[in-house]
């Protein structure tokens, strides 16, 4: 039992080897798609090469054995520059091997005359590989070959002998199976991509504030650990504001939940009006937002808390016939190569409480303009 399960185990590494190395689902699904049919095609073409060898069939014999060395070179091929998702040479490599063996397969009849059966495979392999597009156009190629080769006057390019109904049958089937494996292929990649939009839209959702649509906490550290790796690395000083609503528990009290709400989203808009736009404002939590200024020091970054201070306090928020004025308090907290983000934001905290004990509507530390 054991050995089966790590028989298992063993089987699907191999089959997801070099899978690891990509985020993207899709080139994963061709790396996947690569191992498995390289593997099946070596392995199925060497082993009906061996069989028609011991049965005295030659030339299939060396067709089969040749194709199964392409379909192991391409494998190689494809391990060899994984790295550089190189893949496409092996991808041809394995769709022309196993065309040319189809061809042949029809041509020669194979084993018994059953060889035009495998035919069934080119569709959903082509499919597969070159997508909606690509594995129509190669199929629709692969079909013509078929016409050309089982049709043609008087048999001359086919040494097998088949019926004619037996050459119209499998044309007929192929048909069908080429139209079923081609809508197959285009629901795949329409679920594909609804499944990618739907997954983008939630990892967005995921880093915005649900109340006033700005980023929210997790996103802004997302962009502070950024930015400060760009500071220590380029030796400059980055600084962030951090802002608290002056008396909002009055705004709720007073005029109620829903107004508060209102006037913590037009203060995100006046917020974003204000600012340059390498900065980036953050709903920190509850009433409390955060600025980025990357690039900024202190002195700088106090004329920025300045502005927003500001334009807050001359700009009195509107709600249903309702005016109030809104001031705000800012504590800044620098981050250089020796002081952390952490640090900085401590450090912009503490200002803040001095701000809100300072009498609140200003900024601290307090400089000179
Ligand atoms: N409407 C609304 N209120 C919020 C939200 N988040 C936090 N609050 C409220 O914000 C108020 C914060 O009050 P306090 O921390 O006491 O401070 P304050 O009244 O602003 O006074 P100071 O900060 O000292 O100037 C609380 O009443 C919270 O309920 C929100 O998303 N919407």
């Amino acid at each position: 039992m054991n050995s089966l399960i790590a028989m298992k185990q063993l089987l699907l590494s191999y089959l997801n080897r070099g899978t690891e190395l990509y985020d993207d689902p899709e080139k994963r699904h061709k790396i996947l798609i690569i191992n498995w049919f390289g593997t099946v095609g070596f392995s199925i073409t060497f082993i009906l090469g061996i069989n028609a060898y011991l049965e005295n069939n030659i030339s299939l014999a060396i067709t089969l054995l040749l194709s199964s060395i392409l379909f192991f070179l391409s494998l190689q091929n494809h391990w060899l520059f994984l790295k550089q998702y190189r893949f496409e040479t092996s991808s041809t490599l394995i769709q022309l091997s196993l065309i040319t063996l189809m061809l042949y397969l029809v041509y020669s009849g194979g084993s018994n005359n059953t060889g035009p059966l495998w035919v069934f495979l080119v569709p959903p392999v082509m499919m597969f590989f070159g997508g909606l597009k690509g594995g129509l156009r190669n199929t629709l190629g692969f079909i013509l070959c078929y016409c050309v080769i089982m049709f043609y006057p008087d048999d001359q390019l086919l040494q097998a002998s088949y019926s004619y109904e037996f050459k119209t049958r499998v044309l007929y089937s192929l048909m069908t199976l080429t139209f079923l494996a081609g809508y197959y292929e285009y629901s795949r990649h329409q679920s594909f991509l609804h499944v990618k939009q739907l997954s983008e839209k939630f990892e967005q959702q995921a880093r915005r504030d649900h109340l006033t649509n700005i980023p929210n906490r997790r996103a802004m550290m997302e962009q502070l650990s950024y930015e400060y790796a760009r500071v220590v690395r380029n030796n400059n000083t980055m600084s962030i504001l951090l802002i608290d609503v002056d008396y909002f528990k009055h705004v709720n009290d007073q005029y109620g939940h829903k107004y508060g709400d209102e006037v913590l989203v037009k203060l995100a808009k006046l917020f974003e009006g204000t600012l340059r736009k390498q900065d980036m404002i953050s709903r920190w939590g509850g009433e409390e937002f955060l600025i980025l200024l990357p690039l900024t020091p202190l002195n700088d970054a106090y004329e920025v808390a300045e502005k927003v201070r500001l334009t807050i306090k001359n700009h009195p928020i509107e709600y249903e016939n309702t005016t109030i004025p809104i001031t705000v308090s800012i504590g800044i907290g620098s981050a250089d190569k020796d002081h952390t983000v952490d640090s900085a934001i401590t450090r912009a905290d503490e200002h803040l409480y001095q701000a809100k004990e300072g009498g609140r509507n200003c900024v601290y530390p307090q400089m000179a303009s």
